[in-house]
């Protein structure tokens, strides 16, 4: 059914024809053309069409609005000076030579700028040991420590990663066996990068339903209900996901659901994958962050099963997406485990030194007492406790919208609102081919510049309607999102009811 690239021959691009060459084709991985990731599929592309159609005033706004994705920095949130300073000494090191410098960075930058490029063997432009600088891991292997109220962190568990991506992909690489019918478990609503590496690497999803009526919550009978089903159906359960706070979810998991996960994980020899890169990013009072692995020491199970944690530059307050930074810290994994993931570490050499560096300075930030600390503390309270403010009103605002419900945002970047559509929407996307919340984020863009993603890229209950927008418009401008959200909503209900 595929294609074969022609030998010797170049492959060029076929516009009006079926994308044959010489009559070969180009026989492609089924498992890629299977994969899918909404975060940036079928609205984001057009919206990338009509953003260079508004400047010819061809659209009824004047600017698109990117809430389809957790990029801070895209939408204007401003980098930590700290990080910045930081890595500037890092990638020319010879600005710590000018009798200037002290005019233009702290003295702890300097101090700290000359202590890295001691610990970073070449500098930033050679490569690392694969699972990373072993002075950076043992800088995040020590913050990991205090984190976690002094539960041990071995370094050597520590892989620092171009992004928690990665550590995704490396884990469904070890785990999924061809022709074993291997699955994992993976929380419906998700996000798409574990049901896009499952099928990449020829695993099955199975899916544990989290519960939108009790604020997204977890049921830990749900789940063992949907481990027993796939037992029985013959799948080889590996793992379970768990997104804390979750995407596109926005739930913090009590420490009670934490602990039923772990003694589940331990008494079915499920390898757990949490997924914390949220973990800076918690709003509700109720609610703080305890990381899998503090519950696991806690709960007497750590090491006791392998737990694979993961963290980003990307998400709290840092928000550095495209310096591609992260690590993960694994434990309980046997010896031989630990080998083939230095091996499949090895083949991708290393991570980028930058995200290295990034990554060891957002787990050890400047202290009380230090120059930098005051304003950093500064630009990380402002940009948290905005997040907190936009979460809320965006929130609240969806909440007015007839037939909109949305659970409260505790944590993470995004709102994932219920939406009722009327029944001539619903036939009016089918005769379109499309998701019923599909048709309605593209009628969004279409009518508002606005871009978020329809719930079916996440998963959701059969016969209801979502869509995942950020809260990352800065507040100056989150007021008039809601408005245009809010006009096109009560629309396009006029339109179709
Ligand atoms: C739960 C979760 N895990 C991992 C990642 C990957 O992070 P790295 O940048 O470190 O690879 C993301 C990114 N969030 C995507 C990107 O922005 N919006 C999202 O939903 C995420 O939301």
């Amino acid at each position: 059914t595929g294609e074969v690239m022609p030998a010797g021959g170049e492959f060029r691009k076929h516009e009006d024809e079926d994308r044959s060459f010489h009559g070969s084709r180009l026989r492609m991985n089924p498992n890629v053309v299977k994969a899918q990731y909404a975060v940036r599929g079928e609205i984001v592309n057009r919206a990338k069409i009509v953003s260079q159609e508004v400047a010819q005033g061809k659209h009824p706004f004047d600017t698109v609005v990117w809430c389809n994705i957790g990029n801070p920095q895209k939408v204007g949130q401003q980098p930590i000076t700290f990080i910045r300073q930081l890595l500037s000494l890092c990638e020319y090191p010879q600005l710590l030579d000018n009798p200037a410098v002290t005019q233009l960075f702290p003295s702890d930058v300097c101090e700290r700028a000359r202590a890295l490029i001691a610990d970073v063997p070449g500098g930033t432009g050679s490569y690392s040991e694969s699972p990373g600088v072993p002075a950076l891991r043992r800088m995040v292997a020590e913050a990991v420590q205090r984190r976690d109220g002094g539960c041990k962190c071995d370094p050597e568990d520590i892989y620092l990663l171009d992004g928690a991506s990665a550590g995704v992909h490396l884990m469904m690489r070890l785990l999924l066996r061809p022709a074993e019918n291997d699955a994992m478990l993976v929380p419906i609503p998700q996000y798409p990068l574990y049901s896009a590496t499952l099928a990449l690497y020829g695993g099955s999803l199975v899916p544990y339903y989290l519960d939108e009526d009790q604020a997204w919550g977890l049921n830990i009978d749900e789940l063992k209900k949907a481990l027993a089903e796939a037992r029985r159906k013959g799948q080889c359960v590996r793992a379970i996901a768990v997104i804390n706070p979750g995407n596109p979810t926005g739930q913090c998991l009590s420490y009670e659901n934490q602990v039923d996960i772990i003694k589940l994980c331990a008494e079915e020899d499920l390898v757990l994958i949490a997924d914390e890169v949220y973990q800076e990013n918690v709003y509700a009072s109720s609610k703080k962050f305890t990381s899998f692995k503090k519950v696991a020491t806690e709960t007497g199970l750590a090491y006791k099963f392998p737990i694979v944690s993961l963290h980003s530059t990307s998400k709290g307050f840092i928000g550095e997406c495209g310096r591609r930074g992260g690590f993960m810290e694994m434990i309980g994994f046997p010896d031989a485990a630990r080998d083939q993931i230095f091996k499949l570490a090895s083949i991708n050499l290393c991570p980028n030194i930058s995200g290295q560096i990034a990554t060891s300075l957002m787990m050890n930030p400047p202290q009380e007492g230090e120059p930098s600390y005051e304003l950093y503390m500064k630009e990380k309270t402002g940009i948290l406790e905005s997040l907190k403010r936009r979460a809320t009103t965006l929130v609240s605002s969806l909440n007015k919208l007839e037939g909109v419900t949305c659970n409260e945002a505790e944590g993470a970047l995004y709102a994932f609102p219920r939406i009722r559509l009327p029944a001539r929407a619903v036939e009016a996307a089918a005769e379109q081919g499309k998701s019923p919340d599909g048709f309605y984020c593209m009628e969004m863009l279409m009518n508002t510049g606005i871009v978020v993603v329809p719930g079916s890229g996440f998963g959701q209950k059969d016969g209801t309607y979502h869509f995942r927008t950020t809260f990352l418009p800065s507040e100056s401008e989150i007021g008039s999102v809601i408005e245009r959200l809010s006009k096109f909503h009560a629309d396009f209900l006029k339109k179709y009811s």
